[in-house]
C-alpha cells in the first residue's frame, strides 16, 4: 500500500464522487446509468468501502486540495444504504486529517430512506443533501421505482417533508427525460412548490449495446439510444419554456444551474458546471474498492486511472491522462462546434453526450439541435443579464425588461 503524502501543487482544486456504496441502490430507476456497474468488480460482492479505503481517501483526498476548502461529495448508487455510523466515521476521520480545514459535505440521495435520525445528523453537521425528483408524481413515477416495481414518489416527497422540518438545506437534481420533458412548466412549478431554490437539470442521454445489456460507453459508436433517453430538441424546447418563466419572475431567487452556467459564458467568468466549460476532468468517480474513473459519467474499464491502495488521489488527478481527458473536451471539438456562434456559451456541452458522427469524421453532441433552440432562445436574455453585470447592477432588472417586452 502506498501512503505517501502527496500535495497537490496547482491552484484548481479537485473533486471526487465517493461511492462507498458502489451501484447498489434499493431503487431501480430504468435509466440509471449507474446499475449496471456491477459488473466493473465482481468479486466485490459486499459493494462497500471498507474502512481501510475509507480511511485512506480521506487522507489523500484533503492532502490533494490546495486551499483550506475542502468538499466532499457521497455519492452512489444510494449513499444512505451505508447507514448513519459510516459517515459519523468519515467525519471524525476528516476532523483527524483536515488540520483546522474547512471541511464541507454533500451528499446525493433518492431521498426514500431518509429518515429523522438522518436528518438530525445531517443538521448537526451542515450536510447540503442533493434530492433527485424528476417533478410531480406522474413525471417521477415513470422511471424512479422500486426494486418492486411500485413508484417511489411518495417515499421521496416524505423524504422531502423530513428535511425541511430538520431544517436541512436541499438543492433539486431532475433528470430530462423522453417522459417529463414534455411537461416543462408542471416540473418548474412543482420545485418552486416543494421549495427548491436550487435545481439542476441532467438530460439523460444513453445507448444500450443489444449483446452485453449494458450501456454504451461515450466513446463507443456501438448500441441503441434508448427509449428514455430525451429527444435532442424536446430538451431545448424543454429549457427555454422553463426559462421563459424563470426570466419574468424567478432570477435572483431560483437558481437554475443552466441558466446560470450560460450567463457566466456570456460575462466570460468560469460556469458553475463542468458541462459548459471550456474543459473539465476536476470530478472523477472513487468506486468501493479504491478504483479511481476520470468522470462519474466515465466508469467503464478504458477511464480507470488507478487505484488508491497503489496511487494517490493528487497523482492520478493530475496525470498526463487525466489532463488528456479534460483537454479532450476542447481539443476533440466537432467542426460544427468549432464555427458555432455559442461556442463560448457551450463549448460543445458534455462529452458523454457526443455520439454522432459527423462526415468528417468528427464526434458531435447528439443534444446539439436542442441546445442551439435552447441559446437562440435564451440570447437576448442573456445579453441583457451580461449588460446589467458590466454596470454593476443587478441581473434580475431583466425581469421588467422582459415583462415590457411582452406588452
Ligand atoms: C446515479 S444517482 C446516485 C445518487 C442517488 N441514488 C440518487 O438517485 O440521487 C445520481 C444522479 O444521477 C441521475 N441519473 C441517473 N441516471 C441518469 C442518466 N442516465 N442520465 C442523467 N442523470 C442520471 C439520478 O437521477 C441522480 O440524480
Ligand atoms: S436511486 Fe439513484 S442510483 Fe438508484 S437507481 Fe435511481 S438514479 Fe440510480
Ligand atoms: S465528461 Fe461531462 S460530466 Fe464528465 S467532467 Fe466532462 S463535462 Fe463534466
Ligand atoms: S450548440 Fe451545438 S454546435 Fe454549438 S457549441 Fe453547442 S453542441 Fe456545438
Amino acid at each position: 500500500m502506498n501512503k505517501t503524502i502527496q500535495f497537490n501543487p496547482l491552484k484548481y482544486p479537485v473533486y471526487v464522487m465517493a461511492k462507498a456504496i458502489g451501484p447498489a441502490c434499493n431503487l431501480r430507476c430504468s435509466y440509471c446509468y449507474y446499475l449496471d456497474k456491477k459488473s466493473l468488480s465482481p468479486n466485490n460482492s459486499s459493494n462497500r468501502m471498507s474502512e481501510e479505503t475509507l480511511e485512506l481517501f480521506i487522507e489523500q483526498y484533503i492532502n490533494a486540495q490546495p486551499g483550506e476548502e475542502v468538499l466532499f461529495t457521497w455519492h452512489g448508487g444510494e449513499p444512505l444504504l451505508m447507514g448513519i455510523e459510516y459517515y459519523q466515521r468519515a467525519i471524525r476521520l476528516q476532523k483527524v486529517y483536515g488540520r483546522n480545514r474547512r471541511i464541507e459535505n454533500v451528499l446525493q440521495t433518492n431521498g426514500t430512506l431518509l429518515t429523522e435520525e438522518w436528518c438530525k445528523f445531517f443538521k448537526e453537521n451542515n450536510f447540503l443533501i442533493g434530492l433527485s425528483i424528476d417533478g410531480p408524481e406522474h413525471c417521477h413515477n415513470r422511471y424512479r421505482r422500486t426494486i418492486g416495481n411500485d413508484g417511489s414518489f411518495q417515499k421521496a416527497m416524505n423524504g422531502i417533508k423530513l428535511l425541511q422540518k430538520h431544517q436541512v438545506e436541499f438543492n433539486v437534481l431532475s433528470v430530462v427525460n423522453d417522459y417529463n420533458a414534455q411537461y416543462p412548466l408542471e416540473v418548474y412549478r412543482f420545485f418552486k412548490l416543494i421549495g427548491a431554490k436550487y435545481i439542476q437539470f441532467s438530460p439523460v442521454v444513453e445507448r444500450l449495446n443489444a449483446e452485453s445489456g449494458l450501456l454504451t460507453a461515450p466513446d463507443n459508436t456501438e448500441g441503441k439510444l434508448t427509449s428514455w433517453s430525451v429527444g435532442a430538441l424536446e430538451y431545448g424546447q424543454f429549457l427555454s419554456a422553463i426559462f421563459d418563466e424563470w426570466v419574468r419572475n424567478d432570477v435572483g431567487q431560483i437558481y437554475v444551474t443552466t441558466f446560470d452556467a450560460t450567463l457566466a459564458g456570456y460575462v466570460g467568468v468560469a460556469p458553475c458546471t463542468c458541462i459548459f466549460s471550456e474543459t473539465c476532468g476536476h470530478a472523477s468517480a472513487l468506486e468501493a474498492n479504491g478504483d479511481l474513473y476520470s468522470c462519474d459519467h466515465f466508469v467503464f474499464p478504458e477511464f480507470k486511472q488507478g487505484n488508491i491502495h497503489q496511487k494517490t488521489i493528487t497523482e492520478m488527478m493530475l496525470s498526463p491522462a487525466q489532463f488528456k481527458f479534460g483537454n479532450d473536451k476542447r481539443d476533440k471539438l466537432s467542426s460544427a462546434c468549432k464555427q458555432c456562434q455559442f461556442l463560448k456559451a457551450c463549448h460543445g456541452e458534455c462529452p458523454k453526450n457526443r455520439i454522432l458522427k459527423l462526415s468528417d469524421g468528427s464526434a458531435h453532441n447528439y443534444l446539439c439541435s436542442g441546445l442551439k433552440h435552447y441559446f437562440n432562445h435564451v440570447h437576448p436574455y442573456m445579453q441583457f443579464m451580461a449588460n446589467e453585470l458590466k454596470h454593476k447592477r443587478p441581473p434580475a432588472n431583466v425581469i421588467h425588461w422582459a415583462r415590457a417586452k411582452d406588452i
